[in-house]
């Protein structure tokens, strides 16, 4: 059998994350390997976007570490973690007075030396890149000039520019309409079968189980449960985290979560 010789795409070690007084996970040890797609589930407040800021290494954790393709952040190369994780976080700053392609090409940046401009490559990188996100005719429109699900699409479009090795993503369904979710979802699901990993904050459990190789469920308490999505996603878990019932309904092959 021929061996995979890359490293894990993330890790985590004893993990332990608090805000406040409060603990988001504690002892948390999960493996995400090429091709994984893991998401974080748990009800408002329960630390996912903390949880997500921490594994993109802009928060220290309490305790335990992060690993990012087999080293701690602090191993790799100043700079350097930028080429292998992106981050879409849950809310996007302003980019006023600039352009859509402009605005792409910022995922560019960590490949550039400090005093480079992008060049012809990095303008064609971006333009596949909004196209992927259906703003091929968006490249010189400002941005204030974008609807809300609009600038979600383009926030996304600049994480692709960056051709992370692992994508981290704080509600990416955010303002999008469900076409475009799916659109969303399914090309982060290409970009795992090519070998990426992809970790990310849902709220949408039927969206998980669709998507999802393996669910972290946090009980907003700092306890946890990891494993392959159909063995984290069941009613009874569910319920419980969620603080609200759920009943699972069986459409052909797929489990679906309906709330009482
Ligand atoms: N500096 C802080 N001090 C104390 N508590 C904080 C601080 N920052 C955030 N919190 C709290 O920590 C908790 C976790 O916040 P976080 O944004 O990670 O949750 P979340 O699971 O992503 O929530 P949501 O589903 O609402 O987006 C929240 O209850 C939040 O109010």
């Amino acid at each position: 059998m021929k061996m995979d010789a890359r490293p894990p795409v993330l890790g985590t070690d004893a993990l332990h994350v608090s805000v406040g007084a409060r603990d988001v996970c504690r002892g948390l040890d999960f493996t995400l390997q090429p091709a994984d797609t893991l998401v974080i589930l748990g009800r408002n407040g329960a630390g996912k976007s903390t949880l997500l800021h921490t594994l993109a290494g802009l928060r220290a954790p309490a305790g335990g570490s992060v690993l990012l393709s087999g080293q701690p952040y602090a191993a790799w190369p100043r700079g350097h973690e930028a080429c292998l994780r992106g981050l879409l976080a849950q809310s996007q700053p302003d980019f006023f007075s600039a352009t859509v392609l402009e605005t792409a090409l910022v995922g560019r940046h960590p490949y550039l030396g400090r005093w480079d401009w992008e060049g012809p490559e990095d303008e064609a990188i971006a333009m596949v890149a909004l196209e992927q996100m259906g703003l091929a005719g968006f490249a010189e429109r400002q941005v204030p000039t974008l609807s809300g699900g609009e600038r979600q699409r383009l926030a996304i479009a600049a994480l692709l520019v960056q051709q992370p090795r692992l994508y981290l993503l704080d509600e990416p369904l955010a303002h999008l309409d469900l076409h475009h979710q799916i659109q969303v979802l399914d090309h982060f699901a290409m970009l795992a079968a090519g070998g990426a990993g992809v970790t990310m904050v849902l709220h949408d459990i039927n969206l998980a189980a669709r998507y999802a190789s393996h669910v972290l469920l946090l009980d907003g308490e700092g306890g946890h449960a990891f494993g392959r999505a159909a063995e984290i996603l069941t009613a009874p878990r569910l319920s419980a985290a969620f603080g609200h019932p759920l009943r699972a309904v069986q459409d052909g092959d797929t489990t679906l979560f309906v709330p009482a």
